[in-house]
């Protein structure tokens, strides 16, 4: 019996050849030449493909992080959207450009015609949705947004190589208070590991960009001066995520002094607005109460209301491009320090806290909709029960003055919310 083999692939020389012989001569020629064509023609693809798909692995290293890039039409975007427009503009690398604050700074200073060029891991912390429509919302004003991971150091040095970025805007991280105890490596891995590599990447990079990046309100943590100063305690963190922030302000710490890298470390306090966080209370109690779900409001001991110091997005947003422009230059090259560069961090708070129930009902007013309001005491999960911040420091260095109160602010974003969801978001038909 022949074996498998032999019946795919008759060994017997003649009787392949008795085959052929019965061929028409012309025929044969003609099928002969096709074929060798046609076999140059797949040689040719194939070595073309090949080519191809490794020069994309050259360029895209690694495969651990799910990003897409590389690749020369790529490129040229990355080019062309870092490119200022305006004499003397900037070309800023924003991080975390699909989020809430990293698309609102990244059209800032696009408008003002600075070159642009976003990074975006697109995780679904919360709804990628709403990130990739901020994306589409970016690109139609012809900022590019790259998705990949601070943590990817070829990335970021093939970023440095097409664009000789003047600064860098480093607002990607984990955020959120409370879910830091339900994944906390997440906080070690985008605020902690993720700000090294892009650190080192900076150090690395000629011309050295001035960084200015995202800290954090809730690094002082069980501070009780109120208002909070910058000069305050803020070594006793109530949260990882408020210790990976601090840490953050210590480790860039360390690259403006070995380095020569100019740092602006931006302590936010509670920003909201339009195109937020889905996260956070605000937006998430605006979904409830259209829902007609109960919300829940925590309240700290002896039932003390919790209050934060909202800051509306626009003035956050004045408050970075400050920070740029005051920024100086880094003073490292080739990965050395060549001078002093400048150290420094600023509260952009709005200087008038406002209490969580008091946050509802300004939402209950502008939505007309009453809330279904569930009080239970503040679990302890990394909450702190107030914050408030001092600005003169930023008034002072940046001219940094936030001029929208939350009741206004919670207009907007409110107006924001029902024209991008609508006023049935959610709700069964
Ligand atoms: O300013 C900051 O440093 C921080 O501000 C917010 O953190 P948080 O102030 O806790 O903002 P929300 O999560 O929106 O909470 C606001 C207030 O509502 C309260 N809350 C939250 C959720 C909830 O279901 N019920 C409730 O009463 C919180 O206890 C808090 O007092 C952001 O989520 C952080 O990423 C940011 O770093």
């Amino acid at each position: 019996m022949p074996s498998l083999e032999e019946e795919l692939f008759p060994s017997t020389p003649g009787k392949f050849k008795d085959r052929t012989h019965t061929m028409n001569r012309q025929f044969q020629r003609c099928f002969s030449s096709t074929t060798t064509m046609f076999l140059w023609a797949l040689f040719l693809i194939a070595l073309t493909a090949s080519y191809l798909s490794f020069q994309s692995f050259v360029d895209s290293g690694s495969r651990f992080f799910s990003s897409s890039w590389g690749g020369i039409q790529w490129e040229r975007q990355v080019r062309t959207s870092g490119q200022p427009r305006r004499p003397n503009g900037f070309s800023v690398l924003v991080t975390g450009a699909a989020g809430f604050v990293g698309t609102h700074v990244s059209l800032a200073l696009k408008k003002r015609g600075d070159g642009v060029v976003g990074l975006d891991n697109f995780n679904n912390y919360y709804d990628p949705l709403l990130k990739k429509d901020r994306k589409a919302l970016l690109n139609s004003h012809n900022i590019f947004i790259v998705e990949g991971d601070v943590n990817d150091a070829r990335m970021l040095a093939k970023l440095f190589d097409i664009v000789a970025f003047s600064h860098v805007m480093h607002l990607a991280a984990q955020a959120g208070v409370r879910y830091a105890m339900e994944n906390p490596h997440s906080y070690v891995h985008s605020n902690i590991a993720g700000l090294v590599t892009l650190l080192e990447a900076c150090k690395s990079a000629s011309p050295q960009p001035a960084i200015v990046w995202a800290s954090s309100s809730s690094v002082y943590g069980l501070n009780d001066k109120v208002p909070f100063s910058e000069s305050d305690q803020t070594d006793r963190p109530a949260s990882l995520y408020a210790a990976t922030k601090k840490a953050g302000e210590e480790i860039t710490h360390t690259y403006n002094h070995i380095y020569g890298l100019s740092i602006t470390g931006l302590r936010f306090f509670t920003v909201y607005g339009p195109w937020g966080r889905p996260d956070m209370a605000y937006f998430s109690f605006t979904r409830n109460i259209l829902q007609g779900k109960p919300i829940t409001i925590y309240r700290g001991k002896n039932k003390v209301d919790l209050a934060r110091d909202f800051t509306y997005i626009d003035d956050i947003v004045k408050g970075c491009i400050g920070s740029l422009d005051t920024s100086g230059k880094s003073t490292g090259s080739g990965g050395k320090k060549r001078g002093p560069a400048m150290y420094r961090i600023f509260n952009l708070g709005n200087t008038s806290p406002v209490t969580v129930p008091m946050m509802v009902g300004i939402l209950e007013k502008h939505l007309k909709t009453k809330a279904k309001k569930n009080f239970v005491e503040m679990p302890g999960n990394g909450d702190v029960p107030f914050t408030n911040a001092n600005i003169s420091f930023a008034r002072r260095e940046l001219g940094y003055k936030p001029t929208t109160q939350l009741e206004a602010g919670l207009k907007k974003f409110v107006r924001w919310y029902l024209s991008y969801y609508g006023y049935n978001h959610g709700k069964p038909v």
